[in-house]
C-alpha cells in the first residue's frame, strides 16, 4: 500500500476559533479511509484542506506527493462535495458528459463510463430528465456518478450516502470496495456508524480532534466493546479526560 494523501499536524481556525487541532492522517492505495464524527466536528474542513480549497494555518497536506492545490493532481481526484455542484438546467446525461469532457475522458470510453457510473447509482432510467426535476437523493446519486466518471485514482466523498436508501447503499458500498481492491484510494466522511463499519481505517473526529483511529475491528477490540458507537463514546470520554489534565 502506498500513501496517496498525507495530512501532517494540520491546525485550522476560523474567526479566531480553532476548528482543527493537530490533525494527522494517511490515505493509501487499496484502502477506504473513513472520517466519522458528529455534525460540526470538522470533517468537511479536513476534506477542504486535502482538496486545497482551504489552506492549513500550520502543518502540511500532500496528495500524490504534491502540495495542494495542484491542477494536475485535481484531475486525478473524483470529488463529491457536500453541496451538489450540478447544472440544474441540463439533464443528468448532459451533466455526466460535461464533467467527463472536463476530466478528459476519451470519446470512445464515454458511453461505457456513463453507463457504468449511472448504473452504480441506479440512474440509467432518469438520465434524460432535467436535474431541476430530480429529488435531493437523485442529485446526490448523480454527484456520486460524476465523481467516478473519469475512473479517478483517488475518490474523496463528503457524506455520499445521505438520502440514499439501504438497498442502493449496499450496492454503492460493494462498488467502492471493488474500487479500493483495484488499487485506488477512497476517503469518505460520514456521521453514520453503519458506513463507518464499511471502512478499512477510521478516524473518529470530535471538536476538531482525532480522538482515535484504527480499523473498525481493532477499535472494537481496543475499547472492549461490540460496536463502533460505543468506541466513539468511550474514545470521546478518554479524550475529554486527557484534555482536562
Ligand atoms: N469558512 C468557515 N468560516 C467559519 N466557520 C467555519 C467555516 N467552515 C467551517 N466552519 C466551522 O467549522 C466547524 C466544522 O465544520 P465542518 O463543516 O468541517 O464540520 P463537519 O464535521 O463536516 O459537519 P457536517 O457533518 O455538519 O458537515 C463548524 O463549527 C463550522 O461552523
Amino acid at each position: 500500500m502506498d500513501a496517496v494523501v498525507t495530512v501532517s499536524h494540520v491546525n485550522k481556525s476560523f474567526n479566531h476559533k480553532r476548528i482543527l487541532h493537530d490533525v494527522n492522517l494517511t490515505a493509501s492505495t487499496h484502502e477506504i479511509l473513513g472520517l466519522i464524527g458528529p455534525s460540526g466536528a470538522g470533517k468537511t474542513t479536513i476534506i477542504k484542506n486535502i482538496m486545497g480549497m482551504e489552506e492549513p494555518d500550520d502543518g502540511a497536506v500532500t496528495v500524490f506527493g504534491q502540495p495542494m492545490p495542484n491542477r494536475k493532481v485535481l484531475q486525478r481526484i473524483g470529488f463529491m462535495a457536500q453541496e451538489d455542484a450540478l447544472y440544474n438546467n441540463l439533464t443528468g446525461l448532459e451533466n455526466l458528459k460535461f464533467f467527463a469532457q472536463l476530466f478528459g475522458v476519451q470519446k470512445d470510453q464515454l458511453k461505457n463510463r456513463i453507463d457504468y457510473t449511472a448504473g452504480i447509482v441506479n440512474l440509467n432510467q432518469d438520465l434524460g430528465k432535467r436535474v431541476s426535476n430530480y429529488s435531493g437523493g437523485m442529485k446526490r446519486r448523480l454527484s456520486l456518478a460524476i465523481s467516478l466518471i473519469q475512473d479517478p485514482e483517488l475518490l474523496v466523498l463528503d457524506e455520499p450516502t445521505v438520502g440514499i436508501d439501504p438497498e442502493l447503499r449496499r450496492q454503492i458500498w460493494d462498488e467502492l470496495r471493488k474500487y479500493a481492491e483495484d488499487g485506488k484510494s477512497i476517503i469518505i466522511t460520514t456521521h453514520v456508524m453503519e458506513d463507518a463499519a464499511e471502512c478499512d481505517e477510521l478516524l473518529m473526529i470530535r471538536e476538531g480532534h482525532v480522538i482515535t483511529h484504527g480499523s473498525p475491528s481493532n477499535l472494537e477490540q481496543q475499547f472492549n466493546v461490540d460496536n463502533l458507537e460505543q468506541v466513539f463514546l468511550k474514545a470521546g470520554k478518554s479524550n475529554a479526560n486527557t484534555d482536562n489534565h
